[in-house]
């Protein structure tokens, strides 16, 4: 039987003619649109900070390497309409694209769907659009540049927070191409930038700058490696090889502590130059177990999970900043899983399970971004989403940013499978895009619609106050400060008093309007500032304006350090209990939406579907999709029925199934969401 890939090699020549009449039209439409600011501008001028966001999803597809198309795809010979020269030959299959990139900032990615309808091949072009898009004629150095330089991404991370990079998509998309050079590239500057870092706060503190070399950073290097439900240390040497001719490593453990760290049991290796991240990174990578598929001679089946823990020494208390970097393993397609054993099998299926998971969490991150309210992430369901906890535990202190790279095959046999790389992105896209308004996600309905406007002054809630009220804040935050150390003073002089026999005058009050707190306020609250844009500034980031609002006598350089991270806290702490607040009431109003909707709704009939579930539904059955309607076709055209009215009733049945695995679906994840429990499979 004709496979997906073989369908669309049979059609060639059908969807190129469809694929030029595209084109053409396309053209009169208008011209590709570029990146928003050229790359050398970029280079030049400081992330803005204001535009940034806590998820950034970019599209990338490859070019199509030599000879690729003929060695991966053939026609199927044996297929009764496959195509024959005039001497009767099978010809040779050329390429022909199946994605078009049609702006580059938003990115959008056009992905030519081939199918099947009653009136014979057709192609769907779907559009999918995300924040960037990388076509193929981008190199490694501008991704690197746009994601992580343009996002701030080292900075983030030398400021005590969390920064991921995923690279998802089909196998030999392009996954490893892409992480291995942001890996790369990530060894080459993160050191100078930490000396520039480092140098800003040792100036900050007072250091004489040409004396100081920066290096106030220590880093700690793990990699992971997750295949199925494995985890082993990609730093391990062994000689050890099983009978599948993998290495043998020592399986780690991936579970939460008492506390509430997943902190799996890794050689951490320190490191302090370009060269040596660089030489840890070319040790683990020639480690990565691959394995040959029938797709990929080289294709990674794991995830491949590299992270740089980064600890300021000025600030030992500070939480210490994490670069991840994560080398997704390939989704792979039903057919090319065909020919696995029964162990390639169950890591297939949990890589799928993993990445299903994956999306859930990030959506739900990119949700509670755009919507500023709570939204359940489930982290705990897989061990690839436990180990990324300080992205997604919204209890954590740290700020954080999670940036996924989807990669898309340029080949139309694959469009299939791009489409549902491009589809499940698009899940993320529409979550994290601040004038899409939830589309796709509107069924699930959890959350109430976002109120216009500011929110509403709430003296509980710091992200309510304005520059006053947050002036007034800190003046009696470093006021409180002051008085303690006023107290600890008097509390010195007195016992040295007692011991001399003398007796001090008990302290009085000060005079209003005369106590010396020993910085100045609006240095840390400028004019314009307000406890929101001090809540999102990282910890080390906050103690550096502390010490430059400096003035007097009254701290020394590490007494205000100390009372600077009091304060943030204290402002960290205020933030916490009101979104904790706030959650309660979403979690109340959520459940009653829930109830308005189950009684408010009338069934759909079934003929209602609409173009997104249909689409998802072809996601849902892949290949078989096509199989189950040319099988209709075939059995319609020998019964001689009318096929316009087969095709409704298979695809009827088709999606009423589909439908019936979604309820189960939910229902599980409802019944899964009530009993969340610790994951340690
Ligand atoms: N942007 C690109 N430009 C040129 N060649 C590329 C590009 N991206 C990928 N390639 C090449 O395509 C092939 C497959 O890429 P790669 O191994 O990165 O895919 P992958 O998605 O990681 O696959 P797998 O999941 O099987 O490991 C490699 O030969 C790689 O060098």
């Amino acid at each position: 039987m004709a496979t997906s890939a073989t369908f669309t090699t049979t059609h060639l020549s059908t969807f190129r003619t469809i694929l030029d009449d595209w084109n053409e039209n396309k053209l009169k439409a208008g011209a590709t649109k570029g990146f928003l600011v050229p790359l050398a501008e970029l280079q030049q001028s400081p992330p803005n900070k204001d535009a940034l966001k806590d998820v950034v999803v970019a599209f990338r597809t490859r070019p199509p390497l030599p000879n690729e198309a003929a060695d991966k795809f053939h026609v199927d010979a044996d297929a009764k309409d496959a195509p024959v020269d005039e001497e009767g030959q099978v010809p040779v299959v050329e390429y022909c694209p199946g994605i078009t990139l049609t702006s580059a900032e938003p990115g959008v990615f056009v992905a030519h769907v081939p199918g099947m309808k009653w009136s014979g091949p057709t192609l769907t072009h779907k559009s999918y659009e995300a924040d960037l898009a990388f076509g193929p004629d981008i190199d490694n150095e501008e991704v690197y540049q746009r994601t992580v330089v343009a996002n701030d991404m080292l900075s983030l991370v030398l400021s005590g927070g969390v920064g991921c990079i995923l690279a998802y998509g089909q196998t030999g998309s392009g996954k490893t191409f892409t992480m291995e050079s942001i890996e790369h590239r990530v060894a080459r500057d993160l050191f100078e930038h930490a000396r520039v870092v480092g140098k800003r706060l040792l100036l900050a503190q007072g250091a004489d700058s040409a004396a100081e070399t920066g290096d106030i950073f220590e880093f700690n290097v793990t990699f992971l490696e997750l295949l199925g439900k494995h985890a082993s240390d990609l730093l391990e040497s062994t000689e050890e090889v099983d009978e599948r001719g993998n290495p043998v490593r020592t399986e780690i453990s991936v579970r939460e502590d008492k506390v509430g760290n997943v902190r799996p049991n890794l050689i951490s290796t320190a490191v302090r130059t370009s060269a040596e991240l660089e030489e840890l990174i070319n040790k683990a990578l020639s480690h990565r177990r691959t394995s040959a598929t029938l797709r990929n001679a080289t294709s990674s089946r794991s995830h491949a999970m590299l992270t740089i823990s980064i600890k300021n020494t000025l600030l030992p208390y500070a939480d210490e900043g994490q670069l991840i970097l994560v080398d997704l393993a390939g989704s792979e397609r039903h057919e090319d899983s065909k020919d696995h054993d029964k162990q390639r099998m169950e890591e297939a299926r949990d890589n799928n399970k993993s990445l299903m998971n994956l999306k859930e969490c990030v959506r739900a991150k990119a949700k509670m971004a755009a919507e500023d309210g709570f939204v359940h992430i489930p982290w705990r369901s897989n061990k690839l989403t436990m180990l990324l906890k300080p992205i997604f535990d919204i209890e954590s202190r740290q700020p954080s940013k999670a940036m996924i790279i989807a990669h898309v095959s340029p080949h139309i046999q694959d469009s299939v499978h791009s489409y549902a790389a491009l589809f499940y992105y698009i899940l993320l896209c529409n979550a994290n895009s601040r004038t899409n308004t939830l589309s796709y996600a509107a069924p699930f309905k959890t959350v109430p619609p976002k109120p216009r406007g500011p929110a509403p002054y709430d003296a509980e809630d710091p992200r309510t106050w304005d520059h006053s009220k947050t002036v007034e804040w800190l003046t009696a935050q470093f006021t409180k400060a002051a008085l303690k150390r006023r107290q600890a003073d008097y509390n010195v002089k007195a016992k040295a008093a007692q011991l001399a026999g003398k007796k001090l005058k008990p302290l009085e009050p000060p005079a209003p309007g005369t106590l010396d707190i020993g910085v100045d306020v609006l240095v840390i609250c400028p004019p314009g500032s307000t406890a929101k844009n001090l809540g999102m500034l990282y910890t080390p980031q906050f103690v550096e304006r502390c010490l430059a609002a400096r003035a007097g006598k009254l701290w020394e350089v590490d007494a205000l350090k100390n009372v600077a991270v009091d304060v943030a806290g204290n402002l960290f702490y205020l933030i916490l209990t009101a979104k904790t607040r706030k959650r309660k009431e979403i979690m109340k109003s959520r459940k009653k939406l829930f109830v308005e909707d189950t009684y408010g709704e009338a069934p759909r009939k079934l003929t209602e579907y609409d173009e997104e579930e249909f689409l998802e539904a072809q996601i849902f059955y892949g290949t078989d999709w096509q199989k189950i309607i040319m099988a209709a076709h075939r059995k319609c055209k020998e019964e001689g029925n009318d096929w316009e009215k087969e095709y409704s009733k298979t695809t009827d049945e088709m999606m009423e199934k589909f439908r019936a695995h979604k309820a189960t679906e939910r229902e599980e994840k409802a019944a899964e969401g009530e009993t969340e429990v610790s994951h340690d499979d």
